[in-house]
């Protein structure tokens, strides 16, 4: 645009703007005067215009932007998707998060095609919930994975967007094609150890994410609900058992950790500005189908077949790590107690109008089993011995053990968890021999 180029001739203030004081030349200068005031008051005027342009989060996140903000950021494993809008997309997006059902909800679920968000949003859709995804199909773990949860969804009748919770202007367009009644929030980097080689995707994902989702959902009218996921990480170096809410939760033992811990402190921020209702929930290392490839179970499975020894830690003087693993299916159930018994938040036009509704839940399975005891059901379903290789707990982010109390999930929700690692292991190991079996294609 031209008018930039001329600004560089124009004095930064108007003030500064030196005239000849001599009486001779005074009428004509105050004829140039007023034209060179004319000139530059439209130069500043254009400029102004360019520059709110190029701002504007529709210029820079929509489909003719040629650069959405956090690609300068060099950690992204992924381009953000600016392939959105139109007729067609609206029509899918309605479509999708249509309600079938009297009572039902129309609920946004962030990070649709990971693990949690996957199975969440069958469920949701099965009893007749409208369902609407959003993924940003990054790599932290192979994608083709996330993939087939999408096609998986995609037969379901659930459309994933893919987009990124911090494309605020992507967010506001799907809460403009659909009032979302409830957003659930599962997006996340998870993982506790790689949060040392990148810190920054910690950062942008479970915190300026966190915060750009709330930003829209304060706004919109009417605000939605909002359940989302924190972690049992943000117990950290806490060594009251079982854990329950009330203990501490201000030693995190990981960036993970931390980022979590702070969403939880975010969450109570907007509850208390603009009575958004949130509910957290503290998931307890969930396993099963579908799962998570970063994960324990899921790579030891995959290295006992192959025949590579697996890294097995243990704590000082031998002593035992163990974990409260939970089953997809008990945290599904978890999480559709919370959608189901989440009140409404209480702002409108971007203010709180009363007090709002702030919980946090753990959803575990209260028995917390050692790591040594989780390889040798994979060697009995697997029928193949591990080759182990015995390591000290690393001091990067990991905790030797966890365990839930869940009383308050259990009164409040009616939450109750079935399934013992035995059980839930059979029904991954399950999945896992037919969909590497079958090309990636089967689904259970
Ligand atoms: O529930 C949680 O809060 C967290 O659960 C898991 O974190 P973690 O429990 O560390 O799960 P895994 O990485 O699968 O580890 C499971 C157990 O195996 C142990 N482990 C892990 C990796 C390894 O190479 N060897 C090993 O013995 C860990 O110390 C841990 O006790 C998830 O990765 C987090 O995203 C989630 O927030």
């Amino acid at each position: 645009m031209k008018p930039i180029s001329h600004l560089d001739d124009i004095p930064s203030t108007p003030g500064k703007f030196k005239m000849d004081k001599s009486p001779y030349i005074h009428h004509r200068m105050r004829w140039h005067s007023s034209l060179a005031k004319l000139t530059f008051w439209s130069f500043l005027f254009t400029a102004l215009i360019f520059v709110l342009f190029l701002r504007s989060p529709s210029s820079s996140s929509s489909s003719s932007s040629s650069q959405p903000q956090h690609l300068s950021d060099p950690s992204r494993r992924y381009l953000q998707n600016t392939n959105w809008g139109g007729h067609a997309w609206e029509k899918r997006v309605r479509s999708s998060a249509r309600i079938r059902t009297q009572k039902g909800m129309s609920v946004l679920v962030t990070g649709a095609a990971g693990f949690v968000g996957t199975h969440v949003s069958a469920a949701l859709k099965r009893r007749g919930d409208g369902v609407l995804g959003l993924d940003n199909f990054n790599d932290y773990y192979d994608p083709s994975l996330k993939r087939a949860r999408q096609a998986l969804l995609e037969r379901a009748g659930v459309f994933v967007v893919e987009g990124d919770i911090n494309d605020e202007a992507l967010l506001r367009k799907l809460f403009e094609v659909v009032p979302f009644t409830h957003v659930m929030h599962l997006a996340a980097q998870a993982g506790v150890r790689y949060a040392m080689e990148n810190p920054a995707s910690y950062v942008h994902s479970n915190l300026a994410g966190l915060v750009s989702l709330l930003e829209v959902c304060k706004s919109v009218n009417p605000q939605p609900a909002i359940v989302w996921a924190s972690s049992s990480s943000v117990y950290g170096l806490n060594t009251k058992v079982p854990f329950s809410e009330k203990d501490r939760t201000d030693q995190p033992a990981s960036l993970y950790a931390a980022t979590k811990k702070a969403g939880e402190e975010i969450a109570h921020t907007y509850n208390h500005i603009y009575g958004l209702s949130l509910t957290g929930l503290r998931f307890f290392t969930v396993y099963g189908p579908w799962g998570r490839p970063d994960m324990a179970y899921f790579f030891f499975t995959r290295d006992i077949l192959s025949g590579k020894p697996i890294p097995i830690f243990e704590a000082a003087n031998h002593g035992t790590v163990a974990r409260d693993f939970t089953y997809i299916d008990d945290i599904v159930r978890g999480c559709l107690a919370s959608l189901d018994t989440a009140e409404k938040s209480t702002g409108s036009g971007g203010k709180k109008q009363g007090p709002a509704q702030l919980r946090v839940f753990n959803l575990g399975n209260t028995s917390p089993v050692p790591v040594t005891d989780l390889v040798s059901i994979l060697e009995k379903l697997l029928k193949v011995k591990a080759k182990k290789n015995i390591m000290k707990l690393p001091r990067n982010g990991d905790v030797q053990f966890t365990h839930a109390n869940i009383s308050s999930a259990q009164r409040e929700l009616g939450y109750k968890p079935t399934t013992d690692l035995q059980t839930g292991l059979k029904k991954f190991v399950r999945w896992y021999l037919r969909f590497f079996a079958d090309g990636k294609k089967s689904a259970e």
